[in-house]
């Protein structure tokens, strides 16, 4: 199996903070990665490493075996819909339009017959299709994170990248998103930043554990000793509100 993506050695500053030290990652195709870690850990400023909108101060990143910069449009990525404009009026359809425009100005060019086609399968595969004409501002959070899936789909990316999907979803909404991404992992490989560590054992196929370094990468099992190394002591402020982590073994008796 290839290696969809590969950093080593990678240092990431904002000035005098460093957000991520030392970082080496291979992430197989068509995994499903999980990245956990505290506020402030690192996990969004991974992503936007990846994604190329920050420049590590040291170290590679390479996408397939090539350098992130010239594989443009491999990647997906899905934003925290929490801090999306819901206020930006736009409907459904021009949303999931947007991701197929090279440009934000070809926006005001006319739509190609084929782009509309295009758009209109990914709405009817996401279940949004009969959302098309709607204001964003009037969706719910789990149908307006399907759109902003959508919306990243449109370039049929080989890797999705998501940051924290279902934040502020209930458990249906929940549980729709991770059984869509579940059913996206057959052709593309998924990372997805997440502080839901109740559902992370049963459907993502691998876990990285990220606090500024990388302290865990590997089957999504996670002990006391794991989650104390990342988070800190005390390892109760990570079980709180979270009843049904994945602790394995003699790690139960927390
Ligand atoms: N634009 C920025 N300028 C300066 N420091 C930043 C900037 N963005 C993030 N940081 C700092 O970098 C560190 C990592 O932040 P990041 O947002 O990547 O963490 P995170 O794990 O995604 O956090 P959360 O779970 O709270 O979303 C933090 O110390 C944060 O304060």
């Amino acid at each position: 199996m290839r290696n969809a993506l590969e950093l080593e050695r990678v240092n990431v500053f904002y000035e005098n903070v460093q957000a991520l030290s030392n970082i080496y990652l291979k992430v197989k195709e068509n995994d499903f990665l999980g990245i956990i870690g505290p506020n402030g850990g690192g996990k969004s400023t991974l992503l936007k490493t990846i994604l190329g909108l920050l420049k590590p101060s040291s170290g590679k990143i390479r996408v397939f075996d090539q350098p992130i910069n010239k594989e443009k449009g491999v990647i997906g990525y899905v934003p925290q819909f929490t801090k999306f404009n819901k206020n930006f009026p736009i409907n459904v359809k021009d949303v999931v339009l947007m991701g197929l425009m090279k440009n934000y100005y070809k926006m005001f060019t006319r739509v190609k017959a084929s782009e509309e086609k295009r758009a209109e399968a990914i709405m009817k595969k996401l279940d949004i299709f009969q959302l098309r004409d709607r204001q964003i501002g009037q969706l719910s959070g789990g149908q307006l994170q399907r759109v902003l899936i959508a919306r990243a789909l449109a370039i049929r990316p080989k890797i999705l990248l998501l940051d924290e999907p279902t934040a502020n979803l209930d458990s249906n909404a929940k549980s729709k998103i991770y059984n869509l991404l579940k059913y996206l992992n057959k052709n593309m490989t998924i990372i997805m930043v997440t502080h839901d560590m109740s559902i992370i054992s049963s459907y993502v196929k691998s876990i990285a554990c990220l606090n500024t370094e990388l302290f865990y990468h590997g089957e999504p099992k996670l002990t006391k000793h794991i989650l104390r190394k990342v988070y800190g002591w005390p390892i109760d402020m990570v079980e709180h509100g979270m009843p049904h982590i994945a602790l394995h073994g003699e790690e139960k008796n927390v």
